[in-house]
Protein backbone atom coordinates (compact mmCIF):
# COMPACT_ATOMS: atom_id res chain seq x y z
CA UNK A 1 0.00 0.00 0.00
CA UNK A 2 1.36 3.54 -0.87
CA UNK A 3 1.03 5.25 2.66
CA UNK A 4 1.39 8.61 1.94
CA UNK A 5 3.75 10.52 4.41
CA UNK A 6 2.48 11.59 7.49
CA UNK A 7 0.21 14.95 7.45
CA UNK A 8 1.00 15.71 11.35
CA UNK A 9 4.48 16.11 12.18
CA UNK A 10 4.96 13.19 14.63
CA UNK A 11 7.90 14.10 16.91
CA UNK A 12 9.14 10.83 18.11
CA UNK A 13 9.49 10.32 22.13
CA UNK A 14 13.08 9.17 22.21
CA UNK A 15 14.24 12.09 19.76
CA UNK A 16 12.72 14.34 22.21
CA UNK A 17 15.75 16.08 24.56
CA UNK A 18 12.48 16.22 27.78
CA UNK A 19 12.10 12.55 27.70
CA UNK A 20 16.06 11.93 28.72
CA UNK A 21 15.22 14.81 31.10
CA UNK A 22 12.20 12.62 32.04
CA UNK A 23 14.34 9.47 32.59
CA UNK A 24 16.87 11.90 34.96
CA UNK A 25 14.24 12.86 37.09
CA UNK A 26 12.86 9.72 37.61
CA UNK A 27 16.23 7.98 38.43
CA UNK A 28 17.23 10.62 40.59
CA UNK A 29 14.07 11.77 42.25
CA UNK A 30 11.40 9.98 41.41
CA UNK A 31 11.97 5.83 41.28
CA UNK A 32 12.14 6.15 45.03
CA UNK A 33 9.97 9.05 46.09
CA UNK A 34 7.23 8.66 48.36
CA UNK A 35 3.63 9.87 48.37
CA UNK A 36 3.26 10.03 52.38
CA UNK A 37 6.31 12.80 52.52
CA UNK A 38 5.07 14.66 49.47
CA UNK A 39 1.29 15.63 51.27
CA UNK A 40 3.06 15.87 53.84
CA UNK A 41 5.60 19.02 52.11
CA UNK A 42 3.38 19.74 50.22
CA UNK A 43 0.22 21.60 51.83
CA UNK A 44 -1.13 22.73 47.87
CA UNK A 45 -0.79 19.30 47.04
CA UNK A 46 -4.44 18.62 46.37
CA UNK A 47 -4.89 21.80 45.07
CA UNK A 48 -2.04 21.30 42.35
CA UNK A 49 -2.78 18.01 41.11
CA UNK A 50 -6.81 18.36 40.58
CA UNK A 51 -8.80 19.33 37.69
CA UNK A 52 -12.31 19.96 36.94
CA UNK A 53 -13.90 19.25 33.29
CA UNK A 54 -17.51 19.79 32.80
CA UNK A 55 -19.30 17.87 35.27
CA UNK A 56 -15.88 15.26 35.67
CA UNK A 57 -13.46 16.12 38.89
CA UNK A 58 -10.19 14.33 38.88
CA UNK A 59 -8.06 14.23 41.95
CA UNK A 60 -4.54 12.58 40.83
CA UNK A 61 -2.36 13.88 43.75
CA UNK A 62 -2.14 10.25 45.01
CA UNK A 63 0.17 9.54 42.76
CA UNK A 64 4.31 9.46 42.43
CA UNK A 65 4.48 12.98 40.81
CA UNK A 66 5.68 16.73 41.89
CA UNK A 67 5.77 20.02 40.50
CA UNK A 68 8.84 19.40 38.52
CA UNK A 69 7.13 16.33 37.01
CA UNK A 70 4.32 18.59 36.03
CA UNK A 71 6.11 20.36 33.92
CA UNK A 72 8.68 18.20 32.43
CA UNK A 73 5.27 16.20 31.30
CA UNK A 74 3.80 19.29 30.01
CA UNK A 75 6.92 20.13 28.29
CA UNK A 76 6.68 16.75 26.62
CA UNK A 77 3.29 17.72 25.44
CA UNK A 78 4.71 20.51 23.54
CA UNK A 79 7.67 18.60 22.22
CA UNK A 80 5.47 15.75 21.07
CA UNK A 81 3.10 18.06 19.14
CA UNK A 82 0.09 17.21 21.20
CA UNK A 83 -1.96 20.55 20.94
CA UNK A 84 -1.26 19.81 16.69
CA UNK A 85 -2.46 17.18 17.03
CA UNK A 86 -5.74 17.80 18.57
CA UNK A 87 -6.02 20.95 16.42
CA UNK A 88 -5.37 18.00 13.34
CA UNK A 89 -8.44 15.67 14.50
CA UNK A 90 -10.97 18.71 15.56
CA UNK A 91 -10.23 20.07 11.53
CA UNK A 92 -10.52 16.71 10.09
CA UNK A 93 -6.56 16.34 9.12
CA UNK A 94 -6.00 12.62 7.86
CA UNK A 95 -4.60 11.21 11.17
CA UNK A 96 -5.43 7.81 10.34
CA UNK A 97 -2.38 7.15 7.58
CA UNK A 98 -2.45 3.88 7.28
CA UNK A 99 -6.06 3.89 6.07
CA UNK A 100 -5.75 7.74 4.65
CA UNK A 101 -9.09 9.06 6.51
CA UNK A 102 -10.09 11.55 9.02
CA UNK A 103 -10.80 10.62 12.30
CA UNK A 104 -13.79 12.47 13.27
CA UNK A 105 -16.03 10.57 15.92
CA UNK A 106 -16.38 14.27 17.59
CA UNK A 107 -18.32 15.96 14.53
CA UNK A 108 -20.43 13.10 15.52
CA UNK A 109 -20.80 15.06 18.77
CA UNK A 110 -20.47 18.89 17.39
CA UNK A 111 -23.42 21.08 16.69
CA UNK A 112 -23.42 22.15 12.59
CA UNK A 113 -22.44 25.44 13.96
CA UNK A 114 -19.17 24.38 15.45
CA UNK A 115 -17.98 23.88 11.75
CA UNK A 116 -15.95 21.01 12.45
CA UNK A 117 -14.51 19.68 9.39
CA UNK A 118 -17.71 20.29 7.26
CA UNK A 119 -15.72 20.27 4.21
CA UNK A 120 -14.75 16.30 4.91
CA UNK A 121 -17.52 14.17 3.12
CA UNK A 122 -20.31 12.80 4.18
CA UNK A 123 -20.08 15.17 7.74
CA UNK A 124 -22.91 17.70 6.37
CA UNK A 125 -24.83 14.23 6.43
CA UNK A 126 -24.41 13.71 10.34
CA UNK A 127 -27.59 15.95 11.56
CA UNK A 128 -30.26 13.98 8.55
CA UNK A 129 -29.06 10.85 10.04
CA UNK A 130 -29.76 11.52 13.93
CA UNK A 131 -32.92 13.08 12.38
CA UNK A 132 -33.94 9.95 11.00
CA UNK A 133 -33.04 8.44 14.13
CA UNK A 134 -35.12 10.30 16.16
CA UNK A 135 -38.27 9.80 14.01
CA UNK A 136 -37.43 5.85 13.79
CA UNK A 137 -36.88 6.04 17.74
CA UNK A 138 -40.26 7.87 18.11
CA UNK A 139 -42.20 5.75 16.18
CA UNK A 140 -40.83 2.66 17.79
CA UNK A 141 -41.92 4.11 21.00
CA UNK A 142 -45.39 5.06 19.51
CA UNK A 143 -45.89 1.84 18.33
CA UNK A 144 -46.28 3.05 15.14
CA UNK A 145 -43.33 0.68 13.89
CA UNK A 146 -44.02 -2.50 15.12
CA UNK A 147 -43.75 -6.07 14.59
CA UNK A 148 -45.48 -8.83 12.91
CA UNK A 149 -49.25 -8.63 13.37
CA UNK A 150 -48.88 -5.17 14.84
CA UNK A 151 -47.63 -5.77 18.11
CA UNK A 152 -44.99 -3.34 19.85
CA UNK A 153 -41.44 -4.24 19.77
CA UNK A 154 -40.86 -5.22 24.10
CA UNK A 155 -37.22 -6.40 22.97
CA UNK A 156 -34.10 -5.06 21.25
CA UNK A 157 -31.57 -7.51 20.60
CA UNK A 158 -28.24 -5.90 19.17
CA UNK A 159 -26.05 -7.77 16.88
CA UNK A 160 -22.43 -6.37 16.60
CA UNK A 161 -19.23 -7.15 17.91
CA UNK A 162 -15.92 -4.92 19.05
CA UNK A 163 -16.87 -1.20 18.54
CA UNK A 164 -20.11 -2.03 17.27
CA UNK A 165 -21.23 -3.67 20.60
CA UNK A 166 -19.06 -2.69 23.90
CA UNK A 167 -19.48 0.53 23.55
CA UNK A 168 -23.03 0.05 22.98
CA UNK A 169 -23.59 -2.62 25.92
CA UNK A 170 -21.93 -0.47 27.78
CA UNK A 171 -23.13 2.81 28.07
CA UNK A 172 -26.73 0.89 27.88
CA UNK A 173 -26.18 -0.99 31.08
CA UNK A 174 -24.64 2.66 32.31
CA UNK A 175 -28.10 4.10 31.50
CA UNK A 176 -30.41 1.41 33.01
CA UNK A 177 -32.30 3.56 35.27
CA UNK A 178 -33.24 6.05 31.87
CA UNK A 179 -35.02 2.69 29.36
CA UNK A 180 -38.62 2.89 28.53
CA UNK A 181 -40.40 1.31 29.96
CA UNK A 182 -41.71 -2.36 28.24
CA UNK A 183 -38.19 -2.51 26.68
CA UNK A 184 -35.65 -4.61 26.92
CA UNK A 185 -32.23 -4.89 26.00
CA UNK A 186 -29.89 -7.92 24.60
CA UNK A 187 -26.99 -8.20 22.93
CA UNK A 188 -25.65 -10.69 20.35
CA UNK A 189 -21.73 -10.63 19.54
CA UNK A 190 -19.80 -13.97 19.95
CA UNK A 191 -18.95 -16.49 17.32
CA UNK A 192 -19.94 -19.49 19.30
CA UNK A 193 -23.95 -18.77 19.01
CA UNK A 194 -25.05 -19.36 22.52
CA UNK A 195 -25.91 -15.99 23.45
CA UNK A 196 -28.57 -16.13 20.59
CA UNK A 197 -29.61 -20.05 21.23
CA UNK A 198 -30.20 -18.56 24.83
CA UNK A 199 -32.26 -16.06 23.81
CA UNK A 200 -34.66 -18.37 21.68
CA UNK A 201 -36.35 -19.80 25.13
CA UNK A 202 -36.55 -16.03 26.37
CA UNK A 203 -38.16 -13.83 23.14
CA UNK A 204 -40.90 -13.78 20.64
CA UNK A 205 -39.81 -13.15 17.50
CA UNK A 206 -43.18 -10.87 17.21
CA UNK A 207 -42.18 -8.32 19.58
CA UNK A 208 -38.52 -8.77 18.66
CA UNK A 209 -36.79 -6.02 16.73
CA UNK A 210 -32.99 -6.54 15.60
CA UNK A 211 -30.65 -3.69 15.17
CA UNK A 212 -27.52 -5.12 13.00
CA UNK A 213 -24.58 -3.07 13.82
CA UNK A 214 -21.32 -3.54 11.54
CA UNK A 215 -19.53 -0.44 10.24
CA UNK A 216 -18.53 -2.90 7.39
CA UNK A 217 -21.38 -5.45 7.28
CA UNK A 218 -18.19 -7.98 6.19
CA UNK A 219 -17.76 -9.27 9.84
CA UNK A 220 -18.11 -13.42 10.23
CA UNK A 221 -19.51 -12.90 13.85
CA UNK A 222 -22.10 -10.62 13.39
CA UNK A 223 -23.01 -11.72 9.64
CA UNK A 224 -22.96 -14.93 11.18
CA UNK A 225 -25.28 -14.34 14.02
CA UNK A 226 -27.68 -11.62 12.20
CA UNK A 227 -28.39 -14.61 9.27
CA UNK A 228 -28.91 -17.39 12.19
CA UNK A 229 -31.49 -14.64 13.92
CA UNK A 230 -32.95 -13.95 10.39
CA UNK A 231 -33.18 -17.63 10.33
CA UNK A 232 -35.35 -18.08 13.35
CA UNK A 233 -37.78 -15.00 11.93
CA UNK A 234 -38.45 -16.58 9.06
CA UNK A 235 -39.21 -19.76 10.40
CA UNK A 236 -41.42 -18.44 13.23
CA UNK A 237 -42.93 -15.46 11.25
CA UNK A 238 -42.50 -16.05 7.59
CA UNK A 239 -39.85 -14.45 5.25
CA UNK A 240 -41.97 -11.42 4.50
CA UNK A 241 -41.83 -10.53 8.28
CA UNK A 242 -37.99 -9.98 8.51
CA UNK A 243 -37.93 -6.52 7.01
CA UNK A 244 -39.73 -5.59 10.08
CA UNK A 245 -38.16 -6.94 12.22
CA UNK A 246 -34.53 -6.01 11.17
CA UNK A 247 -32.75 -2.52 11.14
CA UNK A 248 -29.13 -2.05 10.69
CA UNK A 249 -26.36 0.53 11.03
CA UNK A 250 -23.55 0.21 8.50
CA UNK A 251 -21.26 1.95 6.24
CA UNK A 252 -22.11 -1.13 3.79
CA UNK A 253 -25.37 -0.23 2.10
CA UNK A 254 -24.99 -2.95 -0.86
CA UNK A 255 -24.49 -5.58 1.96
CA UNK A 256 -27.44 -4.04 4.07
CA UNK A 257 -29.47 -4.41 0.39
CA UNK A 258 -28.12 -7.90 0.14
CA UNK A 259 -29.47 -8.99 3.99
CA UNK A 260 -32.77 -7.40 3.07
CA UNK A 261 -32.66 -4.52 5.12
CA UNK A 262 -35.47 -1.50 4.19
CA UNK A 263 -34.16 1.86 3.10
CA UNK A 264 -36.24 3.35 5.87
CA UNK A 265 -34.91 0.78 8.72
CA UNK A 266 -30.76 1.31 7.65
CA UNK A 267 -29.01 4.37 9.09
CA UNK A 268 -25.61 5.00 7.54
CA UNK A 269 -22.34 6.52 8.48
CA UNK A 270 -18.91 7.13 7.43
CA UNK A 271 -15.44 5.38 7.25
CA UNK A 272 -14.10 8.54 9.09
CA UNK A 273 -15.86 6.55 12.35
CA UNK A 274 -13.56 4.00 13.80
CA UNK A 275 -15.30 1.17 15.03
CA UNK A 276 -14.55 1.36 18.60
CA UNK A 277 -15.16 5.67 18.28
CA UNK A 278 -19.06 4.46 16.76
CA UNK A 279 -21.08 4.70 19.67
CA UNK A 280 -22.20 8.17 18.62
CA UNK A 281 -23.36 7.29 15.28
CA UNK A 282 -26.12 5.48 14.48
CA UNK A 283 -24.28 2.49 16.16
CA UNK A 284 -26.14 4.18 19.33
CA UNK A 285 -29.45 3.09 17.77
CA UNK A 286 -29.95 0.32 20.28
CA UNK A 287 -29.03 2.47 23.05
CA UNK A 288 -31.13 5.80 21.46
CA UNK A 289 -34.29 2.85 21.32
CA UNK A 290 -33.65 2.21 25.42
CA UNK A 291 -33.24 5.54 26.80
CA UNK A 292 -35.25 7.64 24.23
CA UNK A 293 -33.43 10.49 21.68
CA UNK A 294 -33.53 12.99 24.33
CA UNK A 295 -31.19 10.94 26.88
CA UNK A 296 -29.10 10.11 23.99
CA UNK A 297 -28.72 13.70 23.07
CA UNK A 298 -27.48 14.15 26.24
CA UNK A 299 -25.51 11.75 26.04
CA UNK A 300 -23.65 13.33 22.90
CA UNK A 301 -23.75 16.47 24.45
CA UNK A 302 -21.90 15.13 27.53
CA UNK A 303 -18.95 14.11 25.11
CA UNK A 304 -19.05 17.50 23.20
CA UNK A 305 -18.56 19.45 26.26
CA UNK A 306 -15.76 17.32 27.26
CA UNK A 307 -14.49 17.53 23.82
CA UNK A 308 -14.59 21.76 24.47
CA UNK A 309 -12.51 21.39 26.97
CA UNK A 310 -9.74 19.33 25.21
CA UNK A 311 -9.75 21.19 22.31
CA UNK A 312 -9.21 24.32 24.60
CA UNK A 313 -7.14 23.70 27.95
CA UNK A 314 -3.84 24.36 28.52
CA UNK A 315 -1.96 21.15 28.82
CA UNK A 316 -1.35 20.95 32.22
CA UNK A 317 -5.52 21.79 33.35
CA UNK A 318 -6.09 19.03 30.59
CA UNK A 319 -8.11 16.38 31.78
CA UNK A 320 -7.49 13.86 29.20
CA UNK A 321 -3.36 14.75 28.58
CA UNK A 322 -3.12 15.03 32.42
CA UNK A 323 -4.02 11.20 32.16
CA UNK A 324 -2.12 10.17 29.20
CA UNK A 325 0.91 11.67 30.82
CA UNK A 326 0.40 9.58 33.63
CA UNK A 327 0.44 6.35 31.63
CA UNK A 328 2.99 7.51 29.27
CA UNK A 329 5.00 8.28 33.03
CA UNK A 330 4.18 5.04 34.36
CA UNK A 331 4.06 2.57 31.39
CA UNK A 332 7.97 3.73 30.51
CA UNK A 333 9.50 4.97 33.41
CA UNK A 334 8.02 3.02 36.41
CA UNK A 335 7.62 -0.27 34.08
CA UNK A 336 3.96 -0.48 34.46
CA UNK A 337 2.69 -3.33 32.38
CA UNK A 338 -1.13 -2.85 33.15
CA UNK A 339 -4.15 -0.02 34.74
CA UNK A 340 -7.15 -1.51 36.80
CA UNK A 341 -10.23 0.89 35.58
CA UNK A 342 -12.14 0.57 39.14
CA UNK A 343 -15.65 2.21 39.16
CA UNK A 344 -18.05 2.15 42.35
CA UNK A 345 -20.98 1.32 40.65
CA UNK A 346 -22.35 -1.61 39.14
CA UNK A 347 -23.73 0.06 36.37
CA UNK A 348 -20.30 0.13 34.87
CA UNK A 349 -19.85 -3.27 35.11
CA UNK A 350 -18.87 -2.85 31.16
CA UNK A 351 -16.49 0.04 31.36
CA UNK A 352 -13.41 -1.94 32.04
CA UNK A 353 -14.12 -4.81 28.87
CA UNK A 354 -14.98 -1.23 26.71
CA UNK A 355 -11.63 0.33 27.39
CA UNK A 356 -10.04 -2.58 26.92
CA UNK A 357 -10.86 -2.33 23.08
CA UNK A 358 -10.70 1.41 23.03
CA UNK A 359 -6.93 1.70 24.76
CA UNK A 360 -5.35 -1.74 23.48
CA UNK A 361 -6.60 -1.86 20.05
CA UNK A 362 -6.15 1.80 19.34
CA UNK A 363 -2.71 1.59 20.97
CA UNK A 364 -1.04 -1.62 20.92
CA UNK A 365 1.63 -1.21 18.26
CA UNK A 366 4.76 -1.67 18.20
CA UNK A 367 5.46 0.73 14.42
CA UNK A 368 5.70 4.52 14.19
CA UNK A 369 3.82 6.57 12.29
CA UNK A 370 6.79 5.99 9.90
CA UNK A 371 6.72 2.53 9.73
CA UNK A 372 10.05 2.55 12.07
CA UNK A 373 10.08 0.23 14.92
CA UNK A 374 8.61 2.38 17.97
CA UNK A 375 11.08 2.12 21.08
CA UNK A 376 9.45 3.00 24.04
CA UNK A 377 6.17 1.08 25.36
CA UNK A 378 3.12 1.38 24.16
CA UNK A 379 -0.54 -0.03 25.05
CA UNK A 380 -1.60 -0.43 28.72
CA UNK A 381 -3.18 -3.50 29.61
CA UNK A 382 -6.84 -2.74 30.27
CA UNK A 383 -8.25 -4.75 33.35
CA UNK A 384 -10.56 -4.24 35.97
CA UNK A 385 -14.09 -4.82 37.90
CA UNK A 386 -16.30 -2.85 39.90
CA UNK A 387 -16.04 -2.42 43.34
CA UNK A 388 -16.96 -3.52 45.73
CA UNK A 389 -16.82 -7.20 44.13
CA UNK A 390 -13.70 -6.49 43.10
CA UNK A 391 -12.27 -6.10 46.64
CA UNK A 392 -12.89 -9.38 47.08
CA UNK A 393 -11.62 -10.93 44.39
CA UNK A 394 -7.93 -9.12 43.07
CA UNK A 395 -7.01 -6.28 45.10
CA UNK A 396 -4.90 -8.71 47.22
CA UNK A 397 -2.98 -7.93 44.45
CA UNK A 398 -2.89 -4.63 44.44
CA UNK A 399 -2.21 -3.89 48.33
CA UNK A 400 0.50 -6.41 49.00
CA UNK A 401 1.55 -7.98 45.45
CA UNK A 402 5.09 -7.31 43.49
CA UNK A 403 3.32 -5.56 40.84
CA UNK A 404 2.70 -1.82 40.05
CA UNK A 405 -0.48 -1.32 39.34
CA UNK A 406 -1.91 2.65 38.42
CA UNK A 407 -5.37 2.85 39.39
CA UNK A 408 -8.04 4.78 38.18
CA UNK A 409 -10.90 4.82 40.66
CA UNK A 410 -14.45 6.15 39.18
CA UNK A 411 -17.11 7.23 41.96
CA UNK A 412 -20.76 8.49 41.29
CA UNK A 413 -21.83 10.34 44.37
CA UNK A 414 -25.16 9.68 44.05
CA UNK A 415 -27.10 6.96 42.55
CA UNK A 416 -29.67 7.62 39.49
CA UNK A 417 -33.30 6.92 40.62
CA UNK A 418 -33.51 4.65 43.64
CA UNK A 419 -30.92 3.58 46.08
CA UNK A 420 -29.40 6.70 47.42
CA UNK A 421 -29.75 5.00 51.08
CA UNK A 422 -27.19 3.66 53.22
CA UNK A 423 -26.11 1.22 50.02
CA UNK A 424 -24.40 4.36 48.26
CA UNK A 425 -22.58 5.56 51.38
CA UNK A 426 -20.88 2.27 51.74
CA UNK A 427 -20.05 2.32 48.31
CA UNK A 428 -18.41 5.75 48.71
CA UNK A 429 -16.65 4.87 51.87
CA UNK A 430 -15.20 1.73 50.27
CA UNK A 431 -13.71 3.60 47.67
CA UNK A 432 -11.91 6.47 49.04
CA UNK A 433 -10.92 3.88 51.90
CA UNK A 434 -9.14 1.84 49.27
CA UNK A 435 -7.29 4.99 47.57
CA UNK A 436 -5.90 5.60 51.04
CA UNK A 437 -5.52 2.49 51.87
CA UNK A 438 -3.35 1.97 48.60
CA UNK A 439 -1.19 5.33 49.58
CA UNK A 440 -1.48 5.55 53.14
CA UNK A 441 -0.12 1.44 53.80
CA UNK A 442 0.57 -0.05 57.22
CA UNK A 443 3.24 -0.65 58.61
CA UNK A 444 4.97 -3.80 60.44
CA UNK A 445 5.18 -2.06 63.47
CA UNK A 446 1.80 -0.71 63.23
CA UNK A 447 0.46 -4.31 63.13
CA UNK A 448 2.76 -5.26 65.63
CA UNK A 449 1.51 -2.92 68.53
CA UNK A 450 -2.42 -3.28 67.48
CA UNK A 451 -2.16 -6.97 67.84
CA UNK A 452 -0.33 -6.92 70.89
CA UNK A 453 -2.99 -4.61 71.98
CA UNK A 454 -5.32 -7.00 71.35
CA UNK A 455 -4.05 -9.70 72.92
CA UNK A 456 -1.62 -11.87 70.66
CA UNK A 457 1.30 -13.38 72.34
CA UNK A 458 4.61 -11.07 71.28
CA UNK A 459 6.13 -14.25 69.49
CA UNK A 460 2.97 -14.45 67.21
CA UNK A 461 2.48 -10.81 66.50
CA UNK A 462 6.42 -10.53 65.49
CA UNK A 463 6.36 -13.30 62.78
CA UNK A 464 2.58 -11.94 61.40
CA UNK A 465 3.57 -8.26 61.60
CA UNK A 466 5.28 -8.88 58.02
CA UNK A 467 2.51 -10.68 56.33
CA UNK A 468 -0.29 -7.82 57.99
CA UNK A 469 2.07 -4.94 56.32
CA UNK A 470 0.98 -3.40 53.06
CA UNK A 471 3.79 -1.12 51.96
CA UNK A 472 1.79 1.82 50.60
CA UNK A 473 2.64 4.65 48.19
CA UNK A 474 0.95 2.90 45.27
CA UNK A 475 -0.78 5.22 42.95
CA UNK A 476 -4.11 5.87 42.21
CA UNK A 477 -5.98 8.55 40.28
CA UNK A 478 -10.23 9.55 41.40
CA UNK A 479 -12.37 10.37 38.69
CA UNK A 480 -15.50 11.96 40.91
CA UNK A 481 -19.10 13.22 39.83
CA UNK A 482 -22.51 13.64 41.14
CA UNK A 483 -24.37 10.76 39.41
CA UNK A 484 -24.04 8.88 36.34
CA UNK A 485 -26.41 10.69 33.80
CA UNK A 486 -26.33 10.23 29.69
CA UNK A 487 -24.32 14.04 30.22
CA UNK A 488 -22.25 12.74 32.22
CA UNK A 489 -21.22 9.34 30.57
CA UNK A 490 -20.98 11.10 27.96
CA UNK A 491 -18.05 13.22 28.88
CA UNK A 492 -16.73 9.94 30.60
CA UNK A 493 -16.45 7.93 27.38
CA UNK A 494 -15.20 11.12 25.54
CA UNK A 495 -12.67 11.49 28.53
CA UNK A 496 -11.01 8.18 27.62
CA UNK A 497 -11.16 8.21 23.95
CA UNK A 498 -8.96 11.55 24.16
CA UNK A 499 -6.58 10.32 26.85
CA UNK A 500 -5.98 7.20 24.24
CA UNK A 501 -5.72 9.48 21.51
CA UNK A 502 -2.81 11.94 23.49
CA UNK A 503 -1.22 8.68 24.41
CA UNK A 504 -0.84 7.33 21.05
CA UNK A 505 0.12 10.86 19.95
CA UNK A 506 3.36 10.75 22.10
CA UNK A 507 4.43 7.71 21.35
CA UNK A 508 4.39 8.54 17.71
CA UNK A 509 1.65 5.86 16.73
CA UNK A 510 -0.97 5.58 14.19
CA UNK A 511 -4.24 5.03 17.07
CA UNK A 512 -7.02 4.27 14.46
CA UNK A 513 -6.15 1.48 12.68
CA UNK A 514 -6.07 -2.33 13.94
CA UNK A 515 -4.29 -4.35 11.11
CA UNK A 516 -3.43 -6.42 14.18
CA UNK A 517 -6.57 -8.30 14.11
CA UNK A 518 -6.48 -9.25 10.50
CA UNK A 519 -4.06 -12.68 10.50
CA UNK A 520 -6.25 -14.63 12.86
CA UNK A 521 -9.38 -13.78 11.05
CA UNK A 522 -7.81 -14.65 7.88
CA UNK A 523 -6.40 -17.80 9.10
CA UNK A 524 -9.91 -18.87 10.73
CA UNK A 525 -11.12 -18.46 7.32
CA UNK A 526 -8.75 -21.06 6.19
CA UNK A 527 -9.18 -23.09 9.15
CA UNK A 528 -13.63 -22.90 8.90
CA UNK A 529 -13.43 -24.72 5.67
CA UNK A 530 -11.13 -27.22 7.08
CA UNK A 531 -13.46 -28.11 10.02
CA UNK A 532 -16.32 -27.54 8.48
CA UNK A 533 -14.99 -30.27 5.70
CA UNK A 534 -13.19 -32.18 7.53
CA UNK A 535 -10.54 -31.77 5.40
CA UNK A 536 -6.76 -32.66 6.16
CA UNK A 537 -5.13 -29.32 7.25
CA UNK A 538 -1.67 -28.40 6.05
CA UNK A 539 -0.96 -25.87 8.44
CA UNK A 540 2.36 -24.09 9.42
CA UNK A 541 2.60 -25.59 12.62
CA UNK A 542 1.60 -28.93 13.89
CA UNK A 543 0.46 -28.35 17.40
CA UNK A 544 -2.63 -26.53 15.34
CA UNK A 545 -2.56 -29.83 13.07
CA UNK A 546 -2.62 -31.39 16.17
CA UNK A 547 -4.99 -29.87 18.42
CA UNK A 548 -7.49 -30.22 15.38
CA UNK A 549 -7.40 -33.92 15.19
CA UNK A 550 -7.88 -34.13 18.42
CA UNK A 551 -11.14 -31.80 18.01
CA UNK A 552 -12.26 -34.40 15.66
O1 LIG B 1 -18.29 -2.98 12.92
P1 LIG B 1 -17.61 -4.10 12.24
O2 LIG B 1 -17.14 -3.74 10.86
O3 LIG B 1 -18.46 -5.33 12.23
O4 LIG B 1 -16.29 -4.43 13.04
C1 LIG B 1 -16.33 -4.88 14.34
C2 LIG B 1 -15.00 -4.78 15.03
O5 LIG B 1 -14.03 -5.57 14.38
C3 LIG B 1 -12.77 -4.92 14.40
O6 LIG B 1 -12.47 -4.50 13.12
C4 LIG B 1 -11.66 -5.78 14.92
O7 LIG B 1 -11.84 -7.10 14.73
C5 LIG B 1 -12.98 -3.74 15.33
O8 LIG B 1 -12.10 -2.73 15.12
C6 LIG B 1 -14.39 -3.41 15.08
O9 LIG B 1 -14.90 -2.61 16.11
Amino acid sequence: MNVPQTKLSARYPLDLPVWQELKDHYRTKMKRADMRDMFKCDKRRVERFTLDAGDLHLDYSKNLINAETQKLLARLTCEAGVPAAIESMFTGKELNITEERSVLHVALRSKMSDQIALEVDGVREIWGVLTKIESFVEAVHAGKIAGEGGKRFTDIVNIGIGGSDLGLVMATNALRPYWRKGLRFHAVSNIDGTQLADLHSELDPATTLFIVCSKTFTTLETITNAQAARAWVKDVLGEEAVVRHFAAASTNHAAMDAFGISPEFRFGFWDWVGGRYSLWSAVGLSLALMVGIDHFKSVLAGARRMDMHFRTAPATENMPVVMALLAVWYSNFFGAESQAILPYTNRLDRLPAYLQQLQMESNGKSVRRDGRPVKVKTGQIIWGEPGSNAQHSFYQLLHQGTRFVPIDFILPVETVGEGNGLQQKLAIANCLAQSEALMEGYSADDARVEMRAAGVAAGRANSLARHKEHAGNRPSSTILFRALTPAVLGQLIALYEHKVFVEGTLYGINSFDQFGVELGKHLANQLTAVVQQDEAYNGRNISTTALLKRSR
